[in-house]
């Protein structure tokens, strides 16, 4: 995909905002469109729980799909790899603990949700970063998350992997697992199945941990959104590629939605609280939290259940919701999420081509591409 050269030092800057952290602040008049950050993962795991059979079949660190060439771990035997590039990434470490929590999966996990399982795949390559690369493990211990005491997850996954897995060079604390599992709950980005006509419902294959992509903070009407272009990137299969959605004036903070741009109020409020520790008040927040519930419940209808509802997104989403003062921000359903039913992806044009903005905007779920009616009229 062409990005434009994109050079996130001069086009995003680190800045300090007031109650929010970090913030990706724009360093220059960003163009609707245009490519302001990519960037590889720094830790990367698989989704797939230990014991899902048959097991995935995908790549277990670029997480492309295999091919009939791909050549599995000859020790642990229960990961493959694309390519002897890739297979390098398989540490001793990881491998002798791959399978040591394998043998003990069934009855370690009996108890437990799948979600356990992924967790403690994100705990082994966290915890392989420590001894494989401390430089890009200081970046994950700085990344926001943690400060809070362990709960009942944490340690169950902490005794577990002490008792099953080979020591490590460098020390894990309980604490430092606690921190960890914080960090991955308030960064990690799902890498996606691309979509297809047979996998409508897509399903994620791999999370990711993308360092200056932690830094964007959340607003519910956001001005960038992410891309990812698993198995047809050339390169850079899990790179993150962050596109903005709209022009916006140098200074202005850059912002992603968190989740898809048609929960409603309570709900946005709700999963901000419980997964980000923080409340909302962003504009689209500030105009919704005087809605009525009947208003909020319009908005949840856009979530597809009710496509007469759907395709009056447009002109407002219904009763109390139908005029531009009750619902300023309809222009942004209308022109900027995606129509496909149960798809709830935000489109961002194509990068511009010199100094032409794109017409066409592309969906970054389902990957469609449409013509853009308004363009010029933002
Ligand atoms: C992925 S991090 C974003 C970067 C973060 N601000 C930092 O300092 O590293 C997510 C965290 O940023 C903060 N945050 C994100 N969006 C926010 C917003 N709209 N208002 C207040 N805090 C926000 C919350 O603490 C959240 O858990």
């Amino acid at each position: 995909m062409n990005d434009g050269g994109a050079k996130s030092e001069t086009l995003l800057q680190v800045t300090e905002i007031n109650g929010r952290g970090r913030s990706l602040v724009a360093a220059q008049p960003l163009r609707a469109g245009q490519v302001v950050l990519r960037e590889s993962p720094l830790l990367l795991y698989s989704a797939f729980p230990f014991l899902s059979s048959p097991p995935p079949p995908y790549c277990d660190h670029c997480f492309r799909l295999l091919s009939q060439s791909a050549q599995r771990c000859q020790s642990c035997s229960l990961v493959s790899f694309c390519s002897p590039n890739c297979i390098s990434s398989h540490t001793p470490w990881l491998c002798e603990s791959l399978r040591r929590l394998h043998q003990s999966s069934s009855a370690a996990f009996a108890d437990q949700s799948p979600e356990r399982q992924v967790q403690a795949r994100f705990l082994l390559s966290a915890y392989n970063l420590a001894a494989a690369s401390p430089s890009d493990f200081q970046i994950l211990l700085s990344l926001q998350g943690g400060g809070e005491n362990g709960d009942s997850t944490s340690e169950f996954l902490h005794s577990l992997l002490s008792a099953v897995c080979p020591p490590l060079p460098v020390p894990i604390s309980p604490e430092l697992t606690a921190a960890l599992l914080a960090k991955d709950k308030v960064n990690g980005f799902g890498l996606m199945e691309p979509f297809a006509v047979t996998n409508e419902k897509r399903s994620v294959r791999a999370y990711g941990i993308y360092p200056k992509t932690s830094f964007l903070n959340h607003d519910c009407l956001p001005n960038a959104c992410r891309f990812d272009y698993v198995d047809s990137a050339s390169d850079g299969n899990t790179d993150i590629i962050i596109r903005m959605i709209h022009d916006v004036p140098q200074g202005r903070e850059v912002c992603l939605s968190y989740f898809p741009v048609n929960m409603n109020y309570s709900s946005r409020q709700e999963r901000l609280l419980d997964d980000y520790g923080f409340r909302c008040e962003c504009d689209r927040c500030k105009v919704e939290s005087s809605w009525s519930e009947d208003e909020n419940e319009d908005m949840e209808e856009m979530d597809g259940e009710d496509d007469e509802e759907e395709e009056g997104v447009g002109e407002g989403c219904g009763d109390g919701v139908d005029d531009d003062s009750s619902f300023p921000h309809a222009y942004f359903f209308a022109r900027y999420m995606c129509e496909k039913e149960n798809c709830f992806g935000t489109l961002a044009p194509l990068p511009p081509k010199g100094h032409d903005v794109s017409r066409l905007l592309e969906c970054n779920v389902c990957g469609s591409v449409k013509e853009d009616e308004v363009v010029g009229n933002a």
